[in-house]
């Protein structure tokens, strides 16, 4: 895939919904995979031609599995993009043998923790993570295997406690496409060092998705057609650019929807998104 063409599908999404708006201070969650590198090379070309004009630096949680993140610290130089990293000790808590609850969705709560409060600390408005077209599929599906409700995460997500919103501006692309873009211009993605990694419940969804698309093969379009136009609150809310109160409000009601699916369903490890 050509820079131009995700250029395009990024725009999309951003006018779309709403996502990036004057004077933004966008802060990059940058993991050194091929979908968040990706991204940050969009935004760090976007945004000097976008009309609203905004800034972006990069946040990478280093979880503690030493990583060396030299090759995003050469990229956001090449970019002229601010590189921050932030050491925390993740690995320890999730692994944790007394911990019960050390599955990949508390592991991702805690990076989406440290990521906001970096953000914050930076002054960010708000926080671009890389989930792709086929990110956002899969937690529908597994929102409906697990949780028995009809949902995904947002293209554009605000929080009442916090200044800060968070975006994906990559819901367009798909996860081939993402693969083409950082071969074409040899990103330099690092390999993720988590053992878990590769066999979450998110994994299992791919392979349904395969079954899926040999049987129907547009299953993957349909269903993204379906979350767009299947009045997920969310989504319906930044579409039609919503008032940021009246988000959040839409949001708790969401969250007190999930907790009721929640206590009816049997509770099963999910993937763990951001
Ligand atoms: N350790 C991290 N540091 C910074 N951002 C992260 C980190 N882990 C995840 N993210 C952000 O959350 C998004 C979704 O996380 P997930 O673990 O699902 O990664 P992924 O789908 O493999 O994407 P990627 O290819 O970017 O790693 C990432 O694209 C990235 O924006």
């Amino acid at each position: 895939m050509k820079l131009q063409k995700l250029y395009r599908y990024v725009r999309q999404a951003a006018d779309e919904y709403n996502l990036i708006e004057d004077e933004d201070k966008i802060a990059v969650a940058v993991s050194g995979g091929k979908d968040s590198l990706a991204l940050l090379y969009a935004l760090a070309g976007l945004k000097r031609f976008y009309p609203a004009s905004f800034t972006i630096c990069a946040i990478t949680i280093d979880i503690g599995f030493g990583m060396d993140f030299t090759p995003v610290q050469r990229l956001c130089d090449e970019l002229d993009v601010p590189f921050f990293i932030c050491h925390t000790q993740i690995k320890d808590i999730v692994f944790h043998p007394e911990n019960p609850n050390g599955s990949c969705s508390f592991c991702a709560n805690l990076r989406r923790g440290a990521l906001i409060s970096k953000a914050l600390e930076l002054g960010c408005t708000k926080l671009a993570l890389g989930h792709h077209k086929e990110d956002i599929i899969y937690t529908m599906m597994m929102s409906m295997l697990f949780e028995g409700r009809f949902y995904t995460v947002s293209p554009y997500t605000a929080y009442d406690d916090s200044q800060i919103a968070v975006i994906r501006p990559l819901i367009y692309v798909s996860e081939g496409e993402i693969k083409n873009f950082a071969q074409q211009y040899q990103l330099p993605v690092i390999k993720n060092l988590c053992p878990r990694d590769g066999h979450s419940a998110r994994s299992d969804m791919e392979s349904l998705m395969k079954q899926l698309t040999s049987l129907y093969p547009d299953a993957k379009d349909r269903f993204f057609h379906a979350i767009e136009n299947g009045n997920i609150d969310d989504w319906t809310a930044a579409r039609t650019h919503m008032d940021v109160k009246q988000l959040i409000q839409n949001r708790k009601m969401q969250e007190k929807t999930l907790d009721k699916a929640k206590n009816s369903a049997k509770t099963v490890q999910s993937g763990g998104e951001l």
